[in-house]
């Protein structure tokens, strides 16, 4: 059993909101003036990754205290659970072990009496044997020609990772191998466009569903199968351009789809946390097998420092940390995720379904309802493209956006200036956010360019930043897959850790189970035009205006 104290009873609870009284109207500034080496003091490194959170509103007496909230929460008892195998997602009565799927260092992890690591090992090995098959031209399609293009067919953790992997990971498909293309919405315009850049004869389905029930990627599925055997492929050619990545053998059977060409895992990986699994088997066909290893490798070192490093210096507990204390005292409702890395540009995105669904929870771990706030939204675009778009709510807005600044510092794609440039204005962001621009600096400034006194006046409100908007940095050297699947794992304990202080349980998502139940309620409602009354009056309204409208 996990220790579960609800998240205000913990002592250390209640000594943070004093000392968020005394903290919440310092500066920032002040404190940088007060305290030469904080930049020193708040700072960590882990492998080729930096952590910066300095421009935080902390001082060494509140990360205490937060050290101490984790510590009472149970957190090394919660980790060390994690990683043994323990049954952690109660509700499902499941263990959670995406760790065991990238523990390169191959001890035993155990679930039910059974080490879990020879069948992670067997599958990886499937993986690659494919792997290599499909890339070095080996494996044909029904007309003997090579495989050019494959299309990732899945939703959520089924599709939001490997999306963003492969994109983050772009210049490690330079051999240009194959292409990679991904159909998650239930919209007909996502496979229909899909499609019309491929050919049957070129093309390998990757139909991938934890479960093999998913509506949209099931519909899916059926629509590209029904495509292929309409444009020259037969039902014996399916084995040659369907493979199956799931966890439920009967219904990859039931679909059509040859059971070597099935790569399983497991109910303890949770869809969100699954492109280290088989899941991942479109990443690994388009940078390569080696390097999918060296992402996996990433990760499980990060997993290592997380089981392994003190609180204090453990990145992925720092976050948990500040976050908190910006969630939970300041009251901030969002967190952004800024990469300042075009080929982080699905980060976020990817993010979103790691932490909202993970942490978007109202009950503790007692099925009590809370009276804390837990997990914060998560949103972001690239950097700078998001500095001309809504950074001027963060910097002058009445809310509060703590933001987590990311970088390489070695660009993967050197053109001329670029990478200067984005980099100078990642520090300029991070700077302006922190320091502001004080009333009399803007003053200033408008009197020596000219303007009338009256002018001065009424201009300077507008120009004045009060600054004091906290940010995290994390700068990296490159974005290499390594140091992908490190900042990958990082976010997701963090999101772990998090959990565990508010007391919540992280690997369930019941929340999205009453939209399906009712989407397939509706569904043969939709299938004629008689009027509807078996709804609210609103809803009733709507299915009957969407069917007198779809009739021409
Ligand atoms: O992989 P699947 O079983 O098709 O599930 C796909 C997705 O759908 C579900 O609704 C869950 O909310 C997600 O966590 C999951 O990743």
């Amino acid at each position: 059993m996990l220790i579960n104290r609800p998240f205000t009873s913990l002592p250390a609870y209640a000594q943070l909101q004093e000392h968020y009284d005394l903290m919440k109207d310092r500066h920032m500034r002040d404190l940088f003036t007060e305290d030469p080496s904080r930049f020193k003091t708040f700072t960590r490194q882990f492998d080729e990754i930096l952590l910066d959170f300095s421009k935080n509103r902390i001082t060494s007496q509140t990360l205490d205290l937060l050290l101490q909230l984790a510590d009472q929460a149970g957190l090394p008892d919660a980790i060390s659970r994690m990683f043994s195998g323990d049954k952690i997602n109660r509700t499902e009565d499941r263990a959670v072990l995406h760790i065991a799927l990238r523990n390169r260092s191959n001890t035993p992890i155990v679930v039910d009496g059974e080490d879990v690591m020879p069948g992670i090992n067997g599958v990886l090995n499937r993986m690659k044997t494919f792997t290599e098959r499909v890339r070095s031209g080996e494996w044909k399609g029904y007309t003997g020609e090579t495989i050019t293009d494959i299309v990732n067919i899945g939703i959520g953790g089924s599709d939001l990772g490997p999306v963003m992997v492969t994109e983050a990971l772009k210049p490690y498909a330079d051999d240009k191998k194959l292409r990679v293309h991904f159909v998650s919405n239930v919209d007909g315009v996502h496979i229909y466009e899909t499609l019309q850049r491929v050919k049957p004869e070129n093309t390998l389905f990757l139909i991938a569903s934890k479960t093999f029930t998913t509506q949209e990627t099931m519909t899916n599925a059926q629509s590209a199968r029904q495509w292929f055997l309409d444009n020259g492929g037969s039902e014996s050619d399916i084995a040659k351009h369907f493979a199956a990545l799931s966890t439920n053998q009967l219904a990859v059977e039931k679909f059509g789809i040859d059971p070597a060409n099935m790569f399983g895992f497991w109910d303890w990986v949770g869809g969100r946390y699954s492109l280290w699994s088989a899941i991942g088997l479109s990443i690994a066909l388009y940078i390569g097998f080696d390097n999918f290893e060296e992402l996996l490798a990433g990760g499980h070192a990060m997993d290592e420092h997380f089981r392994d490093t003190p609180t204090e210096q453990n990145l992925p507990v720092l976050l948990a940390l500040v976050g908190i204390w910006y969630n939970n005292f300041f009251g901030a409702q969002t967190e952004a995720i800024l990469p300042y890395d075009q080929y982080m540009h699905r980060f976020a995105a990817y993010f979103q379904q790691g932490d909202m669904e993970s942490n978007g929870k109202s009950v503790d771990r007692d099925g009590k309802p809370v009276s804390w706030q837990t997990g914060p939204i998560i949103w972001g675009e690239p950097g700078t493209n998001g500095q001309h778009a809504f950074y001027q709510l963060i910097h002058q807005g009445t809310k509060l956006i703590p933001c987590d600044f990311l970088a390489p510092a070695i660009s993967q794609r050197p053109i001329g200036e670029h990478h200067t440039i984005l980099m100078a204005n990642f520090f300029a962001q991070t700077e302006a956010l922190m320091n502001g621009k004080t009333a009399d600096e803007v003053a200033d400034e408008l009197r020596k360019s000219g303007k009338e006194v009256d002018e001065v006046t009424f201009l300077t409100p507008f120009k004045e930043f009060s600054g004091n908007r906290p940010t995290n940095s994390i700068l990296f050297k490159k974005l290499t897959p390594r140091t992908l699947g490190s900042l990958i794992a990082m976010y997701e304990h963090k999101i772990f850790t998090q959990g565990i202080i508010w007391d919540i349980f992280s690997f369930d998502q019941w929340g999205v189970e009453l939209g399906k139940q009712l989407a397939s309620r509706i569904l043969p409602e939709l299938k004629d035009d008689a009027p509807v009354q078996s709804h609210d009056a609103s809803t009733n309204g709507l299915i009957n205006a969407f069917k007198a409208l779809r009739k021409d």
